[in-house]
């Protein structure tokens, strides 16, 4: 059985891998994110999942390790992380009302072998009001989630449709993940 080495810092990716009880270590690499807006979005993403999985990589060498990015578009913008709560406030906003895709890249890195893959999920928002936003940004956590809204927490209240996986949302497409896992197992 390989070792298998998950390349980040977010408790969501965590708890997804363990909740299906997958045996794997934390390896967290800092890498700086910029996307590279050359690239069409899901390739940029996956890249930057590369990034992050291949600096671990690089210092263990028999392992399966995973890295992964998530962000959230809506019309041609790519949103990640806000910058503060004015930024979520505004992306909150922009989202009230539409529908948005989330996207996350994977990179499985094992010997010299990059796999690389991404999952999308469709998500449709009620029209969410000013105080509803508001609310939203100073009591729940917006700044470490993509597009500032988490759907596993109050940010469910948010949502009138999803089409896709929701593991996927949260950060980890973890049933393709799996299926991908397999041949290295
Ligand atoms: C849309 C959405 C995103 N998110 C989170 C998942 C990711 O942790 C985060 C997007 O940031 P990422 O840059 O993908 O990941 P990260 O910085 O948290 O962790 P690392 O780079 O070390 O792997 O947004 C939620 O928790 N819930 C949601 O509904």
């Amino acid at each position: 059985m390989k070792k298998i080495i998950l390349a980040s810092q977010s408790p969501r990716r965590r708890e997804l891998m363990e909740s299906v009880n997958i045996n794997f270590t934390i390896e967290v690499s800092d890498i700086e994110e910029v996307i590279d807006e050359s690239l069409p979005v899901e390739q940029a993403i996956e890249q930057l999942a590369l990034q992050k999985a291949s600096v671990i990589a690089k210092q263990h060498k028999q392992a399966v390790v995973i890295g992964a990015d998530t962000v959230v578009l809506y019309e041609n913008q790519i949103l990640g992380k806000p910058k503060d709560l004015d930024d979520a406030y505004r992306m909150l906003s922009m989202l009230s009302g539409h529908t948005h895709k989330v996207i996350t890249g994977v990179a499985i890195c094992h010997e010299d072998n990059n796999e690389l893959f991404h999952e999308v999920t469709e998500v449709t928002f009620y029209e969410l009001s000013d105080d509803e936003i508001n609310r939203y940004i100073t009591t729940a956590r917006p700044l470490d989630k993509a597009g500032s809204y988490g759907i596993q927490g109050l940010g469910k209240l948010f949502v009138k449709e999803m089409h896709g996986d929701y593991c996927n949302v949260v950060g980890l497409p973890i049933a393709q993940l799996n299926q991908r896992l397999k041949k290295y197992i």
